[in-house]
C-alpha cells in the first residue's frame, strides 16, 4: 500500500482563505477596526522567532492587526506578567499569545494561564482547558484543532475510531485526547512510561505522534490502512523531520502527514480562526 499524503499546506490555505474573507466582514461591520493579535516572544530562541514571525505575516495576510511584543531572555516574570495585563486591558486586542517554550526561569503555566480567558487564543488556559474537558464552548489550541481539520480532509471516520495519541504535554497531547473524545473516538494517550508503545500504536486506525523523538514511529507499529499523523518536529543531519519513519509507514497507512508540510502549517491558520472567534465574542456578534 502507498499511503495518500495529506497536504497541510493546502488545509491550511483554504482556511486562512476563509479567515480573510470572515475578517473582512467584521471588519466592515465594526466601521474599520479589524481583529487585533498581540503576541509575546520572550528571548531570542532562533526557532520561536521564526514561527513568531510566521504569526504575525499571516495576521497581516488576512487583515488582522498584529501587535508584535519582543522581550529579552531574562525579563522577570513581574515585567511579563505587566505586559500581559496590559494586553488584556487593551480593547484593540482580541488575542495573546505567550510563545512557548519560556526561559527557565518564567513559568509557562503561570504566564499563559495570566491571559484573560476571552483573549486565550491558544486555548492554553485553565479555564480553556476546563471547558475543552467538559465538553463546553470555548477557544481550542490550535495543533490539535489543525489535527482534527487534517484527519476531517483525510475522510477519517472518528466515531468509534482507536485513536493512539503519542505524548501528554499540555500544548498538544492533553487537548488533542479530548477533542477526538469530543468526536466520539476511544482515545489512548501513549507516555515515556508505556509499557508496550508498539503494542499500543499497532492497535491504532488513528495513530498521532507528538512526542519529539525523531522516527520513533516504525513501519511496522503501524496498523494496515491506518491514519498516521506526525506533529513530531525534529532536526536530524541539519533536516527537519517527524517522529514517524514516514517511508516505512507510507507502505502500510491508507493516509499520513509529511513533515514538513503537514500538521504545522495549520497551527497558524487556527490561531487567527480562533483571533477572528475571540474578537466576535468580545463584540457580541456570533
Ligand atoms: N504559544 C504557543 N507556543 C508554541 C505553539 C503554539 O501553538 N502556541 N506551537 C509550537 C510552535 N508553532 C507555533 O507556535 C509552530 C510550529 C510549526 C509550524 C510550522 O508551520 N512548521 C512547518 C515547518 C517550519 C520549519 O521549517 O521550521 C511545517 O511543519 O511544515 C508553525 C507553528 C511550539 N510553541
Amino acid at each position: 500500500m502507498s499511503a495518500r499524503i495529506i497536504d497541510g499546506k493546502a488545509v491550511a490555505a483554504r482556511v486562512r482563505a476563509q479567515v480573510a474573507t470572515e475578517v473582512a466582514e467584521f471588519t466592515a461591520q465594526r466601521g474599520g477596526t479589524p481583529p487585533g493579535l498581540a503576541t509575546i516572544l520572550v528571548g531570542d530562541d532562533a526557532a520561536s522567532a521564526v514561527y513568531v514571525g510566521g504569526k504575525q505575516k499571516a495576521c497581516a495576510e488576512v487583515g488582522i492587526r498584529g501587535f508584535d511584543h519582543r522581550l529579552p531572555a531574562d525579563t522577570s516574570r513581574e515585567d511579563l506578567l505587566a505586559l500581559v495585563e496590559q494586553l488584556n486591558a487593551d480593547p484593540e486586542v482580541s488575542g495573546v499569545l505567550c510563545q512557548l517554550p519560556l526561559p527557565g526561569h518564567l513559568d509557562g503555566v503561570e504566564i499563559t494561564n495570566a491571559i484573560s480567558a476571552a483573549k486565550d487564543v491558544d486555548g492554553l488556559t485553565i479555564a480553556s482547558a476546563g471547558r475543552l474537558a467538559l465538553g463546553m464552548p470555548g477557544l481550542r489550541p490550535c495543533t490539535p484543532s489543525g489535527v482534527i481539520e487534517l484527519l476531517a480532509e483525510a475522510g477519517t471516520e472518528l466515531q468509534g475510531a482507536e485513536c493512539v495519541v503519542i505524548g501528554r504535554s499540555n500544548l498538544f497531547g492533553k487537548p488533542m485526547a479530548q477533542l477526538l473524545l469530543q468526536h466520539n473516538a476511544t482515545v489512548t494517550i501513549c507516555h515515556s512510561r508505556t509499557k508496550d508503545l508498539a503494542a499500543t500504536c499497532r492497535g491504532a486506525d488513528v495513530l498521532i505522534a507528538a512526542v519529539g523523538v525523531a522516527h520513533l514511529v516504525k513501519g511496522d507499529w503501524v496498523k494496515p490502512g491506518a491514519v498516521v499523523v506526525d506533529v513530531g518536529m525534529n532536526r536530524l543531519d541539519g533536516k527537519l523531520t517527524g517522529d514517524v519513519d514516514f517511508a516505512a509507514a507510507s507502505e502500510v497507512a491508507s493516509a499520513i502527514t509529511p513533515v514538513p508540510g503537514g500538521v504545522g502549517p495549520t497551527t497558524i491558520a487556527f490561531l487567527l480562526r480562533n483571533t477572528l472567534e475571540a474578537a466576535r465574542a468580545q463584540a457580541g456578534v456570533a
